[in-house]
This record gives structure tokens, C-alpha cells and sequence, in this order.
């Protein structure tokens, strides 16, 4: 069997030992493990069979192995295959104190010391994460078994001194031969660190339960289960897997021990069931030769529960762990010789895929609510003509359960419109607030500008007044939204501007040139008001009648058009040289020239032209005109006042850019941004220590009872007593750990909570950074270019033309703006509208 299909693998682990045995040979290369044991050693044991030994494992660890090789060799696999909806097992098996609870929990000292348990749960959060296809559920459990008999550890009411007050599991076979464990509590884990919590709290409830009698870290199993369910979105059939992660007690025979009499019967007793779960081994492995025999696994609670693990559907992994210390060679011995036992059970993993009939009802369900909501509107029965607080608040409700659900194919399923508008509108009100929150504001105010607010008030007029606060932001909003409405106007006044320039020099030229083709006055001032109000609308519903010209001409022949042609290319180039230029720059005299690259291309189309028109050009231009107008918006928005940079200053890339910056008008919302997370990173150290100092009390609390017991339990021996004795101050400390416990519980989930902001925050400025990284080198280029143009065409005197359109909203300046504007237009009846447009914006700016 191929080692990717192999069920059950056997891992060796060599513990790092004070003085290593020198009959002991570790060689990792060939994945084997030698003992010598010389016929006259004096270590006290006896060995009258054998002197060598030699045992091959699918892989040895030696004793500097780190943990994280050892996650990546044992678990990592049996992760991604319970991914894929296989069922693991992974289990430590060896003598007291040989190094199980550090290879599946870990060592107390440092972060790189995380055993297997911990790195499991790491990894298979991250991988979820990655795995966008499937909608994933991780729940977690946690059981003892001491003496036979399970105990809940994650038992939410836990505060018992002894392990038997725990709340006890009972198992249960269905009839399709599953085991249940009732009384075994399963906690849902939305995170990583839930399920590390799970994890600590499991084992400090463990350890608190300990006495000297009943050594638990010795004498008792633990399992530690992660239960994966997995679904794909608009499937019926889910995954469901299993990953027992178990430490087991002490392997060692009792009678190497030294515990004699009542001792002894109890160590046997507690220990029965690595002896029933010998005996199935043995079983299993006489099943493999081909003999039809029955597997006890009935005969403990563990086998029971790790039935699946050993001969059944599982991907099954152990770890053997032996101390290299010469009085426990024997030990070490038969720890191999059980794991090579164990490497003969054959298992046979399958995906454990069902149809979920609950999944399908929940579907159909679904479905069918859906479609008589979709009825219901077509019908357009019961449509209502405004809503009231409950359908609000059942929107609301929705909008919210929809969110939260983790579910990919959770709807929202509504009949009416208005409640889908309503819908839409809570469910932009919550982006908004969160781009809010994290500083993206732009987006944010689109809320109060856009038309779903007054629409929304106008169909939900019940809905007005309801909350005054909003309503503050609101305005506040609304005075942002008049300014940038203000220079929006400016802008416009701008580009009419050069609008009209080109009307005029085009007519200029037909006078000059005796256009073959007239073109009409009364087009030209369509042409400047249309092509001026579809700037920045969409493009379209364009119609520019020197284009409509142009298009009639490429169906007659050439050469009667030619003249026409070049005036159409020239203005192709005043346009392109302009828009380029910026749209600020108001002396339009001499533009010829300005820039090669587009006077080029006019050229090339001008051939065109004269061989056979080519009408698309024509909307080239404007398509040109349009973006470099948006394009010269979008550059005067990202700073809050112009930058008058000289060309030095242009060519000091790193000082541009914090020139830049510190105009930059997100910058506000990064730097206070950045003072939000430095509040948060200090609120998270602060709860850190709160936790760390909980964590830390309850450890010395915990040592603290322990030697208490300790006491206790030699003073019982020394007073021939054999009842357990509990110290007075027991009680005292049990309750001190639950105090501990709860201020850890709190202040752990306030941390996880400041960790996700902290987090968002973080991503935020990333993408702001990258932005504002990404204007800079817009605004740079589209500076570099003007100046280019300026001083192609000698108008280095208009180099801050910036300064026109995102100055600010003066009036004085607008009047003179109009009175430019006014004084270039040569069409009395082209004036007279805009008279009467600048008298009615005047109007607006005095309410
Ligand atoms: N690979 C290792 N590297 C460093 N320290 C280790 C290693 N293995 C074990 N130890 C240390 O040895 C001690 C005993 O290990 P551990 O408690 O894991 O043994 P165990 O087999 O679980 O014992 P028990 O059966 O009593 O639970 C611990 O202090 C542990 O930190």
C-alpha cells in the first residue's frame, strides 16, 4: 500500500534524555531503532531471551525533533484528508513521562513547544479560511476516561474538586452501530482561538481534578475531538469528520511499577482499558491473518470510542514515544513491539459523505418560500404602499440573520419591493458604517448623496424623524455633499469654457475655409452643452452632431469632405491638447503642438480621413475628452488644496510624495485611523496581561492544591488513614481558580473581539497605504504631463492651473469665472442661456 493511501501509520519518538543509553542506537535515516541489552547488565532488570533488538517504524524521531516536524509528518496529512471528509486518529502511546502530553499538547515554556493538539487546530482554521468553496463548522470535545468511566471536561458548569463530580458520559449504540456518548458537551468553535480556549479550560479542569491517588496526567486517557462538518454551497450532501486527538495513560506494567496490594488492584483496575485496547490489537491483527474472530472493542469505554480508529474507517496515526534512558530500555521495548502490533491493523478510510435530509428539507424549504414570494410579487397581491416599524424591523431582522449566517445558501426571501428595497438599504447603511469605522469615508458619504436616501424617506415616510441622531449625520453629510456640489459647478464652468473655446476656433476655421459642409450654429451650441453634460454622465446617449456630420460624410465620396476632415482633425487636436493641458487652463490661443503623441495620431487618422472617413474617431475624441475630464476630477479630489509645486519640487520624488500626503485628503482618516489602532493595541496588551495574569494565578492556584493533596495524602499513609483527607484550605483555592477562571473567560473574549478590529484596522491602512500609493503616481503623472504641455506650448504662466477647479467655493471667483466664461461666448443665443444659468445658480448658492 502506497504511504499516501497507508491507514494507519507508525511514528517513533525518542525523548530527550539526561544521560542516553549507549545500547541504544536512533537512526532516523533508515527509520530504525536498535537496542543492545548485554546478558549480564547490571542495571537491575534481567535478560535472559534476547540482546538485540531492532524495530522499523514508517518514521523515527529522534531526540532533537522539533514539534513542528512532528505536526508536519503526523498530523498535517490526516488534517487536509478530514478536510475531505476522512476520519484521523492520532495517538500518543508510551511509558510515564516519555514525552506523550508533549507531543499532543505541548511543553509549558515556549511557543515553539505546541504540541500536536494546538497546531492542529491552527492549521485547520487557516485552511478553512482558504477554502472559499465549501462552508465549514468546527465543534470540539473534550473526555476523560479514568477507571473506565468518561468525564466531560468542557462541562460548562465545572467546578468540581474531584473528577468523578464531573458530569459522567454514557455510551450509546445506535442501531446503525454508532457509538453516541451522552453527557459529553460539543462546543461550536467560531475561531481558532475558541477552540484553543477549549483546549485550556479542558485542561485545567483536568488538572484541578487531580489528586495524588489518582495521577491523572498518568493514569487516564484523553481525547480531544474536532468534528468537521462541510458543505457545499446549493448541496444537499455534507461532510462530516473526525479527528480524535488522544493521550494516552502510562503504558508501563504494573509489575515494573513497584505498587504492590490495594495500590496494585487499582493501577490494574484504572488501566484496564490499554489492556482491553492490547487485546483488540491483537484481535485485529489475528483478523488481518485471515482468522475469523470477534474484537472485544466492547470491553472499555475507549475501545468503544476509538472503535473507527483501530480496524474501521479511519486514517489512523501513532505516535510512540520511549525514553532513552537505560533503566527504561525494557519499557522502551515493549512500547515498540505494541506499535509494531498496531502497524499490522488494517483500516479503511472513506469519505464520510451523506444526503442530509434535514440539509434537503431545509432546501426545499427554501425554495418553496421563494417561490411563492416570487408569485406573490408577480401577482402583485398584497404590494404595499409604504412600510410600517414592523416590516422595517423584519427587514432589519433579516438583513442581520443573513449576515451573520455562515451558510453560503442562506437567503433573504422577501414579496415586496419596497421590503427588498428596504433590504438593500440596511444592508448599504452597514457597508457604509463599517467603511466608516475603518476610514474609507469616500465611499461612505455616497449614502447621503445618493438618491436612495431621499428615496428611501420618500417611501418610507414613517421611517422620518425616527432617529434624530442619524439625522445629524445626515446633515452633516449633506453640507460635505453641497461643497463638493459647489466644485463640481466650478468645474463645469471650466470645461464650458473650453468648450466654447473650440466652438469658436472651429467656426473661426470654416469662416477662414469655406467648410464644404455647414455646420450650424445652433449645432455647435448643442454640441458644447452636450458634450459638456455628458463628461461625467454615462456615455451612451451621446450625440455630437460634428460626429453625426461626419458619419453622413464616410457615405459620400472622399475628396468632397476633405476640407472638412482636417477641421474635424484639428479639432481633435485642440480638444486632446486642452483636456490635457488641464481642464483649468483658461488661455486656449495656441495650443497647436502640444502633444506629440495625440497630434500624431491625429495625423495618422487625418490620412484616414483623407482616403475614407473613419467615424469612429470622431467618438474617440469624445470618449478621450470624457475620460481626461474624469480623470482630471478624479486628481483634484484626492487632495484637500492644490499643491503648487515647482519643478524642482516635481522632480523630488520621496519629498513629492510627502507633500503630497500631508495634502492628501484621506490622509485625516489614516493618521486618525492609525491613533485608533494604537488605542486598540494598547487595550489589547492591557486585557493580555489580564489574561496572562488570570492564566498565571490560576497555575500557581493549581500547584497550590496539588501539593495541598500531596500533603494530605502522605499525612492519610503516615496516620494508616486510607481515606482521602482534604485540607481546609482546599475549598478556599477551588473557589480562587473559579474567580480566576471567569476574569479569564471575560477578558480572553474582549481580547479575541479587540484582536478582530485590530486586525480590520490594519487591512484598512494596508489598502489605503497602497491607494494613496497608487494616486500619487496618478497625480505625479497627470503633473508632469502639464507641465510638459505648458511648456511645449510656452504657457508656463498657467503652470498652477490646478488651483482653478479645486480651490474652493469663493464667489467672487465664480462671478469672474462667469464673466470669462461670458466674455468668450460669441453666439448671442448661446449667451443668453448661460445667463440665465448663472443667474439660476446663483440663485441656488444664496438659499
Ligand atoms: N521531546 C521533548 N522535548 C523536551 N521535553 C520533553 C520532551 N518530551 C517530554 N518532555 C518533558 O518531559 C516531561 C514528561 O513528559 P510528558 O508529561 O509529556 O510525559 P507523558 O508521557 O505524557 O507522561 P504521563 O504518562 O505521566 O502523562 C515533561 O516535563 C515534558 O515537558
Amino acid at each position: 500500500m502506497s504511504k499516501q493511501n497507508k491507514a494507519i501509520e507508525i511514528f517513533l519518538r525518542v525523548r530527550p534524555a539526561k544521560k542516553t543509553y549507549n545500547g541504544l542506537t536512533v537512526d532516523e535515516e533508515s527509520n530504525k531503532l536498535e537496542f543492545k541489552i548485554p546478558k549480564d547488565q547490571q542495571s537491575g532488570y534481567i535478560n535472559n531471551t534476547k540482546e538485540h533488538y531492532e524495530f522499523i517504524f514508517d518514521k523515527v524521531f529522534d531526540q532533537k525533533t522539533k514539534q513542528e516536524k512532528i505536526f508536519k509528518n503526523v498530523a498535517q496529512d490526516v488534517c487536509d484528508q478530514a478536510l475531505e471528509g476522512f476520519n484521523g486518529t492520532i495517538f500518543a502511546y508510551g511509558q510515564t513521562g516519555s514525552g506523550k502530553t508533549f507531543t499532543m499538547t505541548g511543553g509549558p515554556d515556549s511557543y515553539e513547544d505546541r504540541g500536536i493538539i494546538p497546531r492542529t487546530l491552527s492549521y485547520l482554521f487557516q485552511e478553512t479560511k482558504k477554502k472559499e468553496d465549501a462552508f465549514y463548522q468546527i465543534s470540539i470535545s473534550y473526555i476523560e476516561i479514568y477507571n473506565n468511566s468518561g468525564y466531560d471536561l468542557l462541562d460548562a458548569n465545572h467546578s468540581a474538586k474531584k473528577l468523578e463530580d464531573l458530569t459522567p458520559v454514557i455510551p450509546r449504540e445506535t442501531e446503525n452501530e454508532e457509538i453516541i456518548l451522552s453527557g459529553l458537551s460539543i462546543h461550536k468553535a467560531q475561531a481558532e482561538e475558541d477552540a484553543l480556549n477549549l483546549l485550556y479550560i479542558g485542561d485545567l479542569n483536568r488538572a484541578v481534578c487531580e489528586t495524588p491517588k489518582n495521577d491523572v496526567s498518568t493514569r487516564s486517557h484523553c481525547i480531544f475531538t474536532i468534528m468537521i462538518e462541510s458543505r457545499k454551497p446549493n448541496s444537499d450532501v455534507k461532510t462530516m469528520s473526525r479527528i480524535h486527538l488522544v493521550d494516552l495513560s502510562g503504558s508501563e506494567r504494573i509489575k515494573n511499577t513497584g505498587v504492590e496490594g490495594k495500590l496494585e488492584k487499582e493501577a490494574r483496575g484504572i488501566n484496564l482499558s490499554l489492556h482491553f485496547l492490547e487485546h483488540c490489537i491483537v484481535c485485529l491483527n489475528k483478523r488481518a491473518q485471515g482468522e475469523n474472530i470477534h474484537v472485544p472493542y466492547r470491553n472499555s469505554l475507549m475501545t468503544l470510542i476509538l472503535r473507527d480508529s483501530l480496524g474501521g474507517n479511519c486514517k489512523t496515526r501513532m505516535v510512540a514515544t520511549v525514553s532513552a534512558e537505560e533503566p527504561d530500555a525494557l519499557e522502551s521495548i515493549a512500547t515498540c513491539k505494541f506499535a509494531q502490533r498496531v502497524a499490522l491493523v488494517k483500516n479503511y478510510a472513506v469519505r464520510n459523505e451523506s444526503v442530509d435530509p434535514a440539509v434537503i428539507i431545509e432546501r426545499l424549504k427554501r425554495e418553496n418560500a421563494a417561490l411563492k414570494a416570487e408569485l406573490n410579487m408577480l401577482k402583485g397581491e398584497n404590494a404595499k404602499d409604504k412600510l410600517d416599524s414592523d416590516d422595517i424591523e423584519t427587514c432589519r431582522t433579516k438583513v442581520e440573520e443573513f449576515l451573520a449566517s455562515r451558510d453560503p445558501s442562506h437567503q433573504i426571501i422577501l414579496s415586496d419591493k419596497l421590503m427588498i428595497d428596504e433590504c438593500f438599504y440596511q444592508l448599504k447603511h452597514k457597508y457604509n458604517a463599517l467603511l466608516k469605522k475603518v476610514g474609507n469615508s469616500d465611499n461612505a458619504d455616497e449614502e447621503n448623496s445618493s438618491q436612495v436616501q431621499q428615496q428611501k424617506s420618500q417611501n418610507n415616510p414613517t421611517k422620518q424623524n425616527q432617529n434624530p441622531q442619524k439625522e445629524d449625520v445626515d446633515n452633516s453629510h449633506l453640507s460635505e455633499e453641497i461643497k463638493r456640489l459647489k466644485l463640481l459647478v466650478l468645474q463645469r464652468d471650466n470645461e464650458i469654457m473650453i468648450l466654447l473655446n473650440l466652438i469658436n476656433k472651429n467656426k473661426d476655421n470654416k469662416n477662414g475655409q469655406q467648410l464644404s459642409i455647414p455646420v450650424q450654429r445652433e449645432s455647435q451650441n448643442e454640441m458644447a452643452s452636450e458634450l459638456a453634460s455628458s463628461i461625467v454622465q454615462e456615455p451612451k446617449e451621446i450625440k455630437f452632431p460634428q460626429y453625426e456630420q461626419l458619419k453622413q460624410a464616410s457615405q459620400t465620396p472622399a475628396h468632397k469632405y476633405q476640407q472638412s476632415v482636417s477641421s474635424q482633425n484639428e479639432f481633435q487636436s485642440q480638444v486632446s491638447t486642452q483636456l490635457r493641458g488641464g481642464v483649468a487652463s483658461m488661455d486656449y490661443s495656441s495650443q497647436k503642438g502640444a502633444f506629440t503623441d495625440l497630434n500624431q495620431s491625429s495625423a495618422q487618422k487625418s490620412n484616414t480621413y483623407q482616403t475614407g472617413l473613419d467615424v469612429t474617431d470622431a467618438q474617440s475624441i469624445v470618449t478621450q475628452a470624457r475620460q481626461a475630464l474624469i480623470q482630471n476630477k478624479e486628481i483634484n479630489d484626492m487632495l484637500l488644496a492644490p499643491l503648487n509645486l515647482t519643478n524642482e519640487q516635481l522632480m523630488d520624488r520621496a519629498n513629492c510624495l510627502e507633500l503630497f500626503r500631508r495634502s492628501y485628503r484621506r490622509n485625516q482618516v489614516m493618521e486618525d485611523n492609525k491613533l485608533v489602532l494604537k488605542d486598540k493595541f494598547e487595550l489589547a496588551r492591557k486585557m493580555g496581561q489580564i489574561v496572562n495574569a488570570a492564566r498565571s494565578k490560576i497555575d500557581q492556584l493549581k500547584q497550590k492544591i496539588q501539593d495541598l493533596r500531596k500533603e494530605m495524602a502522605l499525612k492519610g499513609l503516615s496516620d494508616g488513614n486510607e481515606e482521602e483527607l482534604v485540607h481546609p484550605q482546599e475549598g478556599e483555592i477551588l473557589s480562587q481558580i473559579e474567580e480566576q477562571k471567569k476574569i479569564y473567560k471575560e477578558n480572553f473574549n474582549q481580547l479575541k473581539d479587540i484582536k478582530a478590529e485590530i486586525e480590520s484596522i490594519q487591512k484598512m491602512l494596508e489598502k489605503n497605504k497602497d491607494r494613496m500609493q497608487k494616486d500619487f503616481e496618478k497625480w505625479l503623472d497627470a503633473m508632469m504631463q502639464q507641465r510638459q504641455a505648458l511648456t511645449d506650448n510656452g504657457q508656463q504662466q498657467n503652470a498652477l492651473t490646478q488651483s482653478n477647479i479645486s480651490s474652493n467655493n469663493n464667489q467672487s471667483m465664480m462671478s469672474q469665472q462667469m464673466q470669462q466664461t461670458l466674455s468668450k461666448v460669441r453666439d448671442k443665443e448661446v449667451e443668453k442661456k448661460l445667463q440665465s444659468f448663472y443667474k439660476a445658480r446663483d440663485e441656488i448658492y444664496k438659499n
